[in-house]
C-alpha cells in the first residue's frame, strides 16, 4: 500500500484542496535574487552554473532559504536537452540562449537519436544532492521543456516572435519537424525518468510558447507530444507526479484534463480562475496564475490580484504561482508581501 504524501505540494497533485494554499513561483531561482547574482559572477557561463552541482544546488536552494516556498525547483536550464544532443547552445549576456540553428534531415543526423544521459550526470547529482538539504516539507520539482518550446530554439537558435521559423517548419517539412518532435519526446521522457530516480517528486513541463501554434497544429506539436511523454514517464514511475504550464493553451486546457495529461495543469495569467476551474473535473489540480508585472508592481494591484485568485480556487486543489516566470527587475520585498498574504488567507 502506497503512503499518502504528507507535503502540501504533493497533497495537492493527489487531488486534495490544501488551505492556505502551497506556494512556489516559476524561475524563482534568478536574477531577481542578489544572492543569485553573486552565485552567477562565480560561475564561469550559465551552462558551467548548470553544470556545476554545488553551485546548482545553491541557487536552488536560495530561494528556500529566503522564503520558505514549498517547492524547489531544480536550477538547470530547457536547452541542456538540445546540447546534450549535440547542439551548440550559448547563453550571450543580455541578448538570451543562442544555438547553431538547424533546418533539414542532414543537421539532424549529426545529433544523436537517443539522449545521452551520462551528459547530463550533473543535473542528477544536483537533484540527489537537494533531496538531502532540503527541508522536510519542500518538494523537489524537476522540469524540462515541451518538445514545441525546444524545438523552436533549436530551429530558429534563439528566442524569435511567435516562433515563426519553427512554424514555417512545420508546415513546409512536416517529415523533419515530426522527427525532430519524436527525438524530444523519447529524450524527454528518459531525461524525466531520470529526474525522478534522482530524487524529484513531481516535474513540470514548460510548454512556453503554445501560444503560437494555431489549432490545426496544436495537437501534433503540443498536446500529442506532451500526452505521450507524461504516458511514457507514468508507465515507467507510476509515482511521478506531472504539472504542465502551456503558455496560452487557454483554449486546449478542458482537453489536456479529458485526456488526463497532467496531474496539474498550471494557468498562465490571462486566464480568469473563476471562469475556467468550473468546467475543470474536480480533481484535477490547477496552479498559477497571478500577473508577473502585477508582483513588480505591489500595492494594490498585487493584492487585488492575489485575492481574486484565493476566492476562485477556494476549496480545490491548487498551487499558489504567477501566471509565467518572476521578471529580474521584481523587488524581493513584494515577494515576502505575497507569501505572507497566502499563507495568512
Ligand atoms: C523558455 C525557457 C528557457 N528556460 C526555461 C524556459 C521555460 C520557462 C519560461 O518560459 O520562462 C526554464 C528555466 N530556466 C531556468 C530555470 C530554473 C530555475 C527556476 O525556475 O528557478 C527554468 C525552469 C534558469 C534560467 N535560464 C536562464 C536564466 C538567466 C540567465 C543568467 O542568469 O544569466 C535563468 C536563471 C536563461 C534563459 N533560458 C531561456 C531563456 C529565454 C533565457 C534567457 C532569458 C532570461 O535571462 O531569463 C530558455
Amino acid at each position: 500500500m502506497s503512503e499518502r504524501p504528507t507535503k502540501p505540494i504533493l497533497r495537492v497533485l493527489e487531488g486534495e484542496p490544501v488551505w492556505p494554499l502551497p506556494i512556489w513561483i516559476m524561475r524563482q531561482a534568478g536574477r531577481y535574487l542578489p544572492e543569485y547574482r553573486e552565485t552567477r559572477s562565480q560561475a564561469g557561463s550559465f551552462l558551467d552554473l548548470c553544470y556545476t552541482p554545488r553551485l546548482a544546488e545553491e541557487v536552488t536552494l536560495q530561494p528556500i532559504r529566503r522564503f520558505g516556498f514549498d517547492a524547489a525547483i531544480l536550477f538547470s536550464d530547457i536547452l541542456v536537452i538540445p546540447h546534450a544532443l549535440g547542439q551548440d547552445v550559448r547563453f550571450v549576456e543580455n541578448e538570451g540562449p543562442k544555438l547553431d540553428p538547424i533546418s533539414n534531415a542532414a543537421d539532424l543526423s549529426r545529433l544523436a537519436d537517443e539522449l545521452p544521459l551520462s551528459r547530463l550526470d550533473p543535473v542528477f547529482e544536483t537533484l540527489d544532492r537537494l533531496s538531502k538539504s532540503l527541508p522536510r516539507e519542500t518538494t523537489l520539482l524537476g522540469f524540462c521543456g515541451a518538445p514545441w518550446t525546444v524545438a523552436s530554439y533549436m530551429i530558429a537558435g534563439k528566442g524569435t516572435p511567435d516562433q515563426a521559423p519553427a512554424r514555417l517548419t512545420a508546415y513546409r517539412d512536416p517529415a523533419f519537424m515530426d522527427r525532430l518532435i519524436d527525438i524530444l519526446v523519447r529524450a524527454s521522457t528518459d531525461y524525466l525518468i531520470r529526474q525522478i530516480d534522482a530524487g524529484a517528486e513531481a516535474v513540470q513541463l514548460f510548454e512556453s510558447f503554445g501560444a503560437a501554434l494555431p489549432p490545426a497544429l496544436f495537437d501534433r506539436l503540443s498536446l500529442d507530444p506532451i500526452r505521450r511523454i507524461v504516458t511514457g514517464l507514468k508507465e515507467a514511475r507510476p509515482n511521478a507526479r506531472v504539472i504542465v504550464f502551456v503558455r496560452g493553451g487557454g483554449a486546449h486546457l478542458h482537453r489536456f484534463a479529458a485526456a488526463g495529461v497532467g496531474d496539474a495543469l498550471a494557468l498562465d495569467w490571462t486566464l480568469d480562475p473563476a471562469l475556467v476551474l468550473p468546467d475543470l473535473p474536480g480533481d484535477v489540480a490547477t496552479q498559477g496564475n497571478l500577473d508577473p508585472l502585477a508582483l513588480i508592481a505591489g500595492g494594490d494591484a498585487l493584492h487585488r490580484g492575489i485575492d481574486h485568485i484565493l476566492h476562485a480556487v477556494r476549496g480545490r486543489p491548487h498551487i499558489f504561482n504567477l501566471g509565467h516566470g518572476i521578471l529580474p527587475e521584481t523587488p524581493t520585498d513584494h515577494v515576502a508581501e505575497l507569501i505572507a498574504r497566502v499563507r495568512g488567507a
